[in-house]
């Protein structure tokens, strides 16, 4: 469950790029997040992630709060989410393989087991038998698919997704979505932000929209 309790965010400068959200998002609902460049989408996203602290309100993750929680307490929050955000943070001095098992590293994954893991991602978006290739002969959209097979490699309760569509074809962010469809199906909470609201419209879930930081109906 993730929960926003009147939530503004301001960031140095004096810019409000969200203002007084409050909304749920229950355990295992699939929802978009629409809005112009700058509605505040990624910030929104990146509360959620922790990654950015409230000016105010609470953030609620999974019965926490975000805002309180403190260095050593955040990992273990991060363990529950998967991140596909705009800067890819590719490692392109890495392998596909070694780029998908940095979650499972991190965590200090049995070798093994991570090996394991690892193909079965890769397998999952598609990029079964690219594992050895360095990320850089990959295509946009293959890279679009590294970056959700790492994501999802930890087996994340949540996945947050900033406009994992953006610069695909129509027929190709429809296959990434199909691709989040499938993994809203074995229960995992999903926050999908895009541009493009006519690809949100054919899945038929909520749709929650930005406008300068603010909800619209
Ligand atoms: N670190 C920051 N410091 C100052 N202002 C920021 C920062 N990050 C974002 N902003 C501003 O906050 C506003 C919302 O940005 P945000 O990235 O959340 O929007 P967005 O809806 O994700 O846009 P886009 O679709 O272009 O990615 C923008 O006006 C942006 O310039």
């Amino acid at each position: 469950m993730i929960q926003f309790q009147q939530v503004s965010k301001r960031y140095p400068g004096g810019f409000d790029a969200v203002k007084n959200l409050s909304f749920e998002i229950p355990s295992g609902e699939l929802v978009f997040l629409a809005g112009h460049s700058g509605a505040g989408k990624s910030t929104l996203l990146k509360l959620i992630a922790g990654i950015e602290k409230p000016s105010g309100g609470a953030v609620i993750v999974n019965g926490q709060n975000m805002a309180k929680m403190n260095r050593s307490s955040l990992p273990y929050i991060r363990r529950h989410l998967g991140l596909i955000f705009q800067d890819h943070k590719i490692l392109f001095d890495r392998s596909v393989l070694d780029n998908v098992s940095l979650p499972l590293d991190i965590v200090g994954f049995d070798h093994k087991e991570s090996h394991r893991r690892v193909l079965a991602a890769l397998d999952k978006v598609g990029l079964a038998g690219k594992e050895k290739l360095n990320p850089i002969s990959l295509s946009g959209g293959e890279q679009q698919r590294l970056c959700i097979a790492r994501a999802v490699v930890h087996r994340p309760a949540i996945l947050l997704a900033d406009e994992p569509t953006a610069n695909l074809d129509r027929d190709y962010a429809h296959d990434i979505l199909e691709l989040f469809k499938s993994f809203h199906q074995v229960g995992v909470t999903i926050v999908i932000s895009a541009h493009d609201e006519t690809l949100m419209a054919d899945y038929g879930r909520r749709i929650l929209r930005l406008k300068n930081g603010q909800f619209t109906a």
